[in-house]
């Protein structure tokens, strides 16, 4: 499902079933796990930590989290960046599909736990020299939150931001494994072809926290990079910062910033947000730079090549009219 809110107005699209058992059709005000789009609520709290004066982007890690680290030049700003080296533990974790969620969907990861797994396999860069993406730096960003707010993630993600901008259909459970109220069931394609599909709906997603574990709809989702990009959760000074991007790939047209990616069109829109891969679930949220068009798409299955293909084939219909392909 897509929901499109411009100056026109807002349009969305549904297409299938929210549950296989029911046959329920999709429903756009239905609530979904929104995976790395996870990390943009992250950057937006620990930017407004570094508004505060409480932390600095330039300052390392351990000065906040004393011995966390094996190297004292990771900053804070090469977490947001993926340019601290942490390798990212889910490559291990979910390298066969079916089994790797199995084992940890009911599971609860304390902070360390999963920040030792990163630190048990290589690093993938010195700090700052080159983009890999990595879950473990919204882990630790999810760490430097808590400890320098002195208070649980959740209640940080609803005081400075879904309840000043009344995402009344946003949440952070961890570790409740239930998505609540009218929401889409996520399946998950197993690796094997002809494999039933695994219905990934219920979990902890204690493997990613800060990194990944937020709920929401796609009308909060609208609001939320839609408010981010218009100013309303952080100084322009700090927006300058979290949308100064380099590139992630050799298409050059794929950026990341600090929490947040920017895609350039083809009809020339540079759009902001993230995407988000979590078991059942697919996500695009994006916006323009100025926040008077968002888009958030979503599809209930993941490790699907297809699906994943058709929601990034909805930002150019969406930004550029573009008919759909
Ligand atoms: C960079 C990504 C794509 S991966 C990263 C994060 N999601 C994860 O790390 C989960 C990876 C396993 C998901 C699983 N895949 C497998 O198990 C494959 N063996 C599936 O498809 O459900 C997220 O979300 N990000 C996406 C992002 O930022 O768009």
């Amino acid at each position: 499902m897509a929901r499109f809110s411009g100056p026109e107005g807002v349009e969305s699209r549904t297409a299938g079933v929210r549950d296989r058992v029911s046959g329920s059709p999709m429903d756009v005000n239905a609530r979904f796990r929104v995976g790395s789009v996870s990390k943009t609520f992250s950057t937006v709290v620990l930017l407004q930590l570094v508004q505060e004066g409480k932390l600095e982007l330039d300052t390392s890690v351990n000065q906040y989290l004393p011995g966390l680290l094996p190297d004292d030049r990771i900053t804070v700003r090469h977490l947001l960046t993926h340019r601290s080296g942490l390798a990212d533990y889910t490559n291990a974790m979910f390298a066969d599909t079916v089994p790797g969620f199995e084992a940890v969907r009911n599971r609860v990861f304390s902070h360390q736990e999963l920040v030792d797994l990163s630190l048990s396999e290589p690093r993938t860069t010195e700090p700052g020299v080159a983009y890999k993406y990595s879950n473990a730096n919204f882990v630790v960003v999810g760490m430097l939150i808590e400890k320098l707010t002195g208070r649980p993630l959740a209640d940080a993600y609803e005081r400075r931001i879904f309840k000043p901008l009344k995402l009344r259909k946003t949440s952070y459970v961890h570790p409740d494994t239930r998505i609540k109220g009218l929401h889409v069931r996520g399946y998950l394609h197993p690796d094997a072809a002809g494999e039933p599909l695994v219905d990934s709906t219920e979990q902890t997603v204690s493997w990613a926290q800060a990194a990944g574990a937020v709920i929401s709809s796609p009308a909060d989702l609208n609001t939320f990079t839609s408010a981010l990009m218009r100013g309303r959760l952080l100084s322009p000074a700090m927006m300058e910062a979290m949308t100064t991007v380099t590139p992630t790939d050799a298409t050059n047209t794929r950026f990341y910033g600090l929490g947040l990616r920017r895609y350039d069109l083809s009809c020339g829109v540079q759009v902001y947000g993230h995407t988000g891969t979590v078991q059942g679930f697919y996500t695009y949220a994006f916006s323009t730079r100025d926040g008077r068009r968002s888009l958030s798409a979503v599809a209930n299955t993941s490790n699907h090549g297809i699906a994943n293909t058709a929601l990034g084939g909805t930002l150019e219909p969406a930004f550029c009219g573009k008919k759909p392909v």
